[in-house]
């Protein structure tokens, strides 16, 4: 369970995160929606620990991640923590596989643990031929699944990504929501999803819209419970 308890967050004399607070539910997907300048990347920033907020904390379970000094939180953020990007951020001299890898010999895997799992999760998410390809060779669809491998590699409490589908084909923009979709029924991973596009917002479980810095409605699907 992760708790974001009233955060607010300045750039200069601009509040662009207003004292908000919400509850991530366990085995969900969240998706996060709203106007460009709302505010959706800053908060999933902070709820990610990729950012510190000017006030309010963020829970993870019982730990209070911001007072962690940042080697600590660096740790808890690589072993607790998958991120996926707009553009999937794979490193450009490396292999898929060694890109899935990185995440775990940097928690302390050895050699040889750390690449049968980067195997099996690019076997999983239909890459196993693309193992020994380098980003340059894969295609947008094919990057961003290695980008999801990465995130999933240190079985993270919660993956945040922000725009995963924004840079993809509608085809490329299913796959990556049946991904998700599955890997939510089938691991009951988590997921924080800030999104311009509806149709990924449908998979979702939760919807939260954000306008102006605040939190507008939380709408659970086929409840229409607002806030
Ligand atoms: N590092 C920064 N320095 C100054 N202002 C910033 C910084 N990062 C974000 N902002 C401002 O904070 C506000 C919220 O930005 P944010 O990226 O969180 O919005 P968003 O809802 O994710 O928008 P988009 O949908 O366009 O990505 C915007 O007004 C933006 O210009």
């Amino acid at each position: 369970m992760i708790e974001i308890r009233n955060v607010t967050k300045r750039y200069g004399s601009l509040t662009v995160l207003h004292d908000i607070s919400l509850t991530i539910p366990e085995g969900e997907i969240m998706a996060i929606v709203g106007p460009s300048g709302a505010g959706k990347t800053t908060l999933l920033q902070i709820a990610g620990s990729l950012d510190r907020p000017d006030s309010g904390s963020v829970f993870f379970d019982n730990t209070d991640i911001f007072s962690l000094k940042d080697r600590k939180l660096s740790e808890f953020r690589n072993r607790n923590i998958g991120f996926v990007f707009q553009f999937h951020q794979l490193l450009p001299e490396f292999s898929a596989l060694e890109n899935v890898a990185m995440p775990a010999l940097i928690a302390g895997d050895n050699k040889k643990t750390a690449f049968e799992k980067a195997r099996k999760l690019l076997d999983d998410l239909g890459l196993a031929a693309r193992a020994d390809h380098k980003p340059a060779q894969m295609s947008g669809g094919e990057k961003q699944r290695t980008a999801i491998a990465r995130a999933l590699i240190n079985s993270p409490k919660i993956v945040f990504a922000d725009e995963p589908t924004g840079s993809l084909d509608s085809r490329n923009r299913d796959e990556i929501q049946d991904i998700l979709s599955g890997l939510r029924d089938t691991l009951h991973q988590t997921f924080v999803i800030v999104t311009h596009d509806p149709c990924m917002a449908s998979i979702a479980d939760r919807t939260v819209a954000m306008a102006d810095g605040r939190i507008t409605s939380e709408t659970i699907a086929d409840m229409k419970n607002f806030i």
